[in-house]
């Protein structure tokens, strides 16, 4: 029934949507849902590329029948067991018994540990081929980007980098599935978001993939979320490499915590102060408002970042405490901080959030600003000059 989804004449996209799931990972928000890609390669041997989130293995089913029919598949490829693609491997196995599965001596005890599985798998290791008649697979270990057991699979006939969680993005595939078949700024966002909450932590190993794949000839890279490549992919590697060297652009992230308004009011004057010194991008979020995975996207492009707290039981408000955790977490690079804080009987947040930035090594702008109760004009005052400080050293960085 299903009419197949070309990315050549042997080369099938067998994807599904899911629209229904609130949070990826039971962490992430995705408002526009996620896509989990799927490929059959249908040659003398049939080999098919990663496989789908169970909930919708029945779908994914029809959608490989309607191309192979009876024939059997010979190989599952699991670049990544993450069970967003590796859930429907048990039920691939019982629908096709003489399947076999690859992957590298990573992937194999994962198999085992998750399924049970130890039969009919075929190690592979760095740089080793499989013919599957007129396509030839060949596989490189991407350790890291974003488990241990990754690795990225490309086929040379047709120049196809099946590239695991690599590029990926959130989102579904709203009929569109190929980049030249919507508007690019569609997905940027959520690409970086991906990559930031998902990826971002493992700039090193990303920095080393890229560093491996570079040679390659790739006409179309293929990831198990969000579109496939074909047009934008000098453009997709080159996000990649920006990011996972922590390269950011002019502007500031202003993340604030406030129960009662006080700290919102200092961050408010810094943002307008940081507009009035001619900061274009400029994105405020109120972290218990915003998720954190936002913010953090907004981190990984600005360079500028103003975190403001009150204190709250001698520690940061919670949810600065989850951001900023989060950020450490990741080992985030790369940024200039300006701190604020408000208190009203012995403050702490200012102590704190410079700790914080201490630890991420990030350079700290101008003087921290701790007010005492409601903002007083001094201390306004203080935010406007912390404004200007970050707008200066963002500004030098032009030349
Ligand atoms: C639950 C709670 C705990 C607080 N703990 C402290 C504290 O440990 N030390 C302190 O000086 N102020 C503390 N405060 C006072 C706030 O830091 C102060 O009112 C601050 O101005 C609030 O900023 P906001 O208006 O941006 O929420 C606490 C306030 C609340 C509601």
């Amino acid at each position: 029934m299903y009419k197949p989804v070309k990315l050549t004449d042997d080369v099938f996209y067998v994807g599904v949507n899911d629209r229904r799931t609130h949070l990826f990972e039971n962490i992430w928000p995705i408002e526009r849902g996620v896509a989990y890609n799927s490929y059959v390669i249908a040659d003398e041997k049939v080999a098919l590329i990663d496989s789908v989130e169970i909930g919708q293995v029945e779908k994914y089913l029809k959608k490989i029948k309607a191309i192979i029919g009876d024939r059997p598949i010979d190989y599952l490829v699991v670049n990544h067991m993450e069970p967003d693609h590796g859930g429907s491997i048990d039920i691939i196995r019982k629908m096709y018994p003489e399947i076999q599965i690859v992957g590298n001596k990573k992937t194999l005890p994962m198999l085992e540990g998750y399924f049970g599985i130890s039969d009919n798998t075929l190690e592979i290791k760095e740089g080793d081929c499989l013919h599957l008649g007129k396509h030839t697979l060949n596989f490189y270990l991407v350790p890291m980007v974003h488990w241990p057991e990754t690795m990225v699979t490309y086929e040379s006939k047709e120049q196809i980098l099946f590239s695991a969680d690599a590029f990926g993005s959130f989102g579904t595939l709203d009929g569109a599935i190929f980049d030249d078949e919507f508007e690019f700024e569609y997905y940027r966002d959520e690409m970086r978001r991906y990559y930031s909450n998902i990826v971002g932590k493992y700039g090193s190993p990303v920095q080393k993939a890229l560093d491996k794949l570079a040679n390659l000839d790739i006409k179309m890279i293929a990831s198990t979320h969000g579109p496939i490549w074909r047009k934008y992919i000098k453009e997709v590697i080159n996000y990649y490499d920006k990011w996972s060297k922590y390269e950011t652009e002019e502007g500031v992230v202003v993340a604030y915590a406030s129960m009662y308004g006080n700290t919102e009011e200092m961050a408010e004057a810094v943002a307008r102060e940081l507009a009035e010194n001619g900061i274009k991008h400029i994105r405020v979020h109120d972290v218990s408002k915003s998720h954190a995975s936002f913010i953090i996207s907004d981190i990984f492009k600005y360079r500028g970042v103003i975190l403001a707290s009150p204190t709250y039981c001698n520690e940061l408000h919670p949810n600065m405490e989850a951001l900023t955790s989060k950020l450490v977490h990741m080992g985030v690079q790369n940024h200039y901080l300006g701190i604020l804080g408000s208190f009203s009987w012995s403050g702490a947040a200012v102590k704190k959030l410079t700790a914080i930035g201490e630890q991420l090594k990030w350079e700290i702008v101008g003087e921290s600003v701790e007010e005492k109760h409601a903002l007083k004009s001094n201390k306004y005052d203080a935010c406007l000059k912390l404004g200007t400080a970050m707008a200066d050293r963002l500004k030098q960085d032009r030349k």
